[in-house]
């Protein structure tokens, strides 16, 4: 359930209507309804209800510091994976003590900056970068908390790009080398053993790929306690999925219920690090219509309907094959017509759908591409020298910027011309 609704033919978002929205703000943009980011935040955390847990939302899918300070403000902690996603949860005012750091390629000053800030801990994924934590912490004078990320082998059945807990995957440690790790690090002066982790992939459809993980996570930790090693926490990742078309992921009430019942037994806090479940369908993109147009090759006549949007503002569609539903905002029964939405981008790949149905829709018309709160505005990129969209949040009849639309300026922020280059 999300809060973006046909009234009488036209979209709104909560209470107002999103052609109001355009009208002040421009397009393209970003818009995310404050009240289906809160129902979902809560429809998952309190799935997990009557156990010690803490949601640490995955910052990489939607990171703006108004969408962190919301989840802080529900009770949310953050799954990072950069400096720079470390700064924005800080910023955001989530605390600390619930913020974890994945990620395979953490540099020095990244760990340092980890430990300053007192994180709940690092999901470690190497044993270089054990030693290196090891160092840097000993340089601080503190103990560093760590989890290990460990890799199950398990197919988590989704797209090629987006599996991370398979064997061939740069993720994590084999679980069965993982062991060695938890002995190096039990008796290195400045780590402090926490936790164990995974994330075996994202857009996740069926729950048993989770649930297998879980039971050899549990096995694993049968493991250490035979080694007399105890850990405090249970990182079991993201993934969840949602619809985009068809899809019909498991709700986050089914999944949480899986989860509960296959760590009965076991006492440890769980974390969980959803992203897309939360965010994805609480936003949608917004982008107007500039020409459309009909090539003929042959027999076959292609019709384009190019808006001011493209792949380097949303890129799934263009990465992934990855499919968005697309709807005019003001809704229109007349002449269906099958046509590529396409952006201005100079690069065949530039398409935010292909072959979508649409009603007949002209130049100045309002597109919405939906399911674009999740790893939308976060991938997006200048290249053709586009400036970032803006992003919108809505509350009942209220909206709010929260993220200004780039300037020209800003796209050359930082470039210099340097005196032995002639003009
Ligand atoms: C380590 C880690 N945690 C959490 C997530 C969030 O995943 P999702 O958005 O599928 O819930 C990701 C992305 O896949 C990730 O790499
Ligand atoms: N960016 C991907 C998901 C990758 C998740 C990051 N581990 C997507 O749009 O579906």
């Amino acid at each position: 359930m999300n809060h973006f609704e046909y009234k009488n033919g036209e979209l709104f978002c909560e209470d107002l209507a999103v052609s109001d929205i355009a009208k002040e703000v421009g397009t393209p943009f970003y818009l995310y309804s404050k009240a289906t980011l809160t129902r979902h935040f809560q429809a998952f955390d309190s799935g997990f209800e009557g156990i010690d847990h803490i949601t640490c939302f995955a910052v990489k899918s939607c990171s703006n510091i108004a969408i962190l300070s919301l989840f802080g403000g529900l009770g949310g902690g953050a799954d990072i994976v950069s400096g720079g996603e470390l700064f924005r949860a800080l910023q955001a005012g989530i605390d600390p003590g619930k913020i974890i750091y994945s990620g395979v390629g953490k540099t020095e000053s990244e760990l340092r900056y980890g430990l300053q800030s007192n994180i709940l801990f690092f999901n470690v994924e190497s044993e270089q970068e054990l030693h290196r934590l090891n160092t840097v912490a000993a340089d601080m004078g503190v103990k560093a908390p760590v989890s290990f990320r460990v890799n199950p082998d398990v197919d988590p059945k989704t797209h090629a790009y987006i599996s991370t807990g398979l064997a061939k995957n740069k993720f994590g440690i084999p679980i069965h080398e993982a062991l060695d790790l938890y002995l190096q690090a039990e008796a290195m002066e400045h780590i402090e053993v926490k936790g164990v982790s995974c994330h075996i992939g994202s857009q996740l459809t069926l729950i048993s790929p989770f649930v297998e993980t879980l039971r050899k996570l549990k096995a694993f930790v049968g493991r250490l306690a035979e080694n007399e090693i105890t850990i405090q926490y249970i990182d079991l990742g993201g993934g969840v999925g949602i619809t985009y078309d068809d899809e019909e992921p498991p709700h986050p009430k089914e999944y949480a219920s899986a989860i509960k019942e296959e760590l009965d037994g076991l006492s440890a806090t769980l974390i969980l690090e959803p992203g897309r479940v939360i965010v994805g369908n609480a936003g949608i993109l917004v982008t107007e219509v500039q020409y459309t147009k009909s090539n003929r090759g042959g027999a076959e006549e292609k019709h384009f309907v190019v808006v001011d949007a493209g792949m380097n503002d949303l890129t799934r569609p263009s990465l992934y094959g990855a499919y968005h539903r697309i709807e005019p905002v003001k809704e229109d029964v007349d002449l269906v017509q099958v046509a590529d939405v396409v952006g201005p981008i100079c690069e065949t790949g530039d398409f935010l759908g292909k072959d979508i149905r649409l009603p007949h829709v002209e130049q100045g018309d309002l597109l919405a591409v939906f399911s674009a709160g999740a790893y939308g505005f976060t991938m997006a990129s200048n290249y053709n020298s586009r400036p970032r969209v803006a992003e919108v949040m809505v509350s009942g009849d209220q909206f709010r910027i929260i993220r200004e639309r780039e300037s020209m300026e800003s796209l050359i922020q930082g470039e210099s011309i340097p005196e032995f280059v002639e003009k």
